[in-house]
């Protein structure tokens, strides 16, 4: 459930007189999603999500996650498009917190792909890429090696209660891909979290992207390597080839990879899914019982940085 902040009705019509919205009808919270409270609204104009930034985002960076969907929006990306106040402003402060809105995007997340949605979904990845390229604010990764470091400085003392052996298994890879990591891959806007609930789709046609809020600069396949994660294991832990090699094919069908982020890419792969394995053990370790959050399972990013491990080349994707 992610509704962390509760709003109530005279606070939103207070909020809604610095926009051209029209009159609110109707809100409600939005039960998924973890890391921000979301609303869908409507008004006598149009639908509409509000979204109130929660303790991962920081504010100094909607600058720049805001003006990219609006960058994307405007280059034909179906991505939500911010609605600005009537001062200019992409967003505000409701109940102490910033505060968007933006527009809402028609379409459901599918609950069971196939091989076909991530060929569409490679494509879409590729033509974001290609859009953000001149987007001219810049945001670093906060969850690259550094940012990998410094979650493991605070989980690693009690890995081993989630899994025995994890505190040396992870230092040992941490080690390894910080002497490994590529330094000159291509480069540009990455959206970093573009998991099958980010993805809608109606019927099988790809109708958007969503959740831009892990957006920042770095290497365009990285963004490929975590669609590969999120995208291409089957429930059961077995990594679906196929889906893999549509996922590519699809990416390359509008940017063909260069020979160095082929290569890259199982190592791009195990990176990835140590920043999801990361993100997930911190956030186990410290959610309190009892709070409303569905935590999720780090062993599943696990599972997966083993499995990549093993991997001796970008042909085991699928590639050819
Ligand atoms: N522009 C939009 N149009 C339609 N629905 C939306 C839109 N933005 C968000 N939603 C709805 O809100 C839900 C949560 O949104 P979002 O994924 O941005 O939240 P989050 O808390 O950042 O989640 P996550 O766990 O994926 O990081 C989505 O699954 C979707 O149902
Ligand atoms: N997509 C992330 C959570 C939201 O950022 C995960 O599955 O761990």
């Amino acid at each position: 459930m992610a509704v962390y902040t509760d709003i109530n009705e005279v606070e939103l019509k207070d909020f809604l007189q610095a926009y051209d919205a029209g009159t609110l009808l109707s809100f409600k919270g939005i039960a998924e999603g973890v890391e921000n409270s979301n609303f869908l609204l409507h008004t006598d104009r149009f639908p509409l999500i509000l979204t109130l930034y929660e303790k991962r985002v920081d504010e100094n960076d909607l600058p720049f996650y805001l003006g990219l969907m609006q960058h994307l929006a405007e280059r034909g990306i179906s991505c939500p498009l911010p609605l600005p106040r009537s001062d200019g402003a992409l967003y505000g402060e409701l109940c102490g917190r910033p505060a968007a809105l933006i527009s809402f995007l028609e379409g459901m997340w599918l609950r069971k792909s196939e091989a076909k949605h991530c060929r569409e979904l490679g494509a879409a990845l590729a033509r974001m890429h290609i859009a953000g390229h001149d987007f001219d604010i810049r945001r670093e990764n906060a969850l690259s090696l550094k940012g990998w470091v410094d979650l493991w400085d605070k989980s690693a003392a009690r890995a081993d209660e989630v899994q025995p052996g994890l505190e040396n298994e992870i230092t040992d890879e941490l080690a390894l891909l910080e002497d490994r990591w590529p330094v000159d891959l291509p480069e540009g806007v990455i959206h970093a979290d573009l998991f099958p609930d980010n993805v809608f789709f109606i019927g099988d046609e790809l109708s958007g992207l969503i959740d831009f809020y892990f957006a920042c600069n770095d290497f365009l396949a990285y963004d490929l390597a975590i669609c590969l994660n999120a995208w291409c294991f089957e429930k059961d832990g077995a990594f679906n080839v196929t889906k893999a090699r549509a996922l590519i094919e699809g990416y390359q069908s509008v940017r063909p990879l260069n020979a160095a982020e082929i290569e890259a890419l199982p190592l791009l792969a195990r990176g990835s899914a140590l920043r999801f394995f990361l993100t997930r053990l911190y956030d186990w370790l410290t959610t309190p019982e009892g709070a409303l959050v569905v935590k999720k399972d780090p062993l599943e990013y696990l599972r997966y940085l083993r499995f990549h491990r093993s991997v001796k080349s970008a042909g085991e994707y699928g590639l050819s």
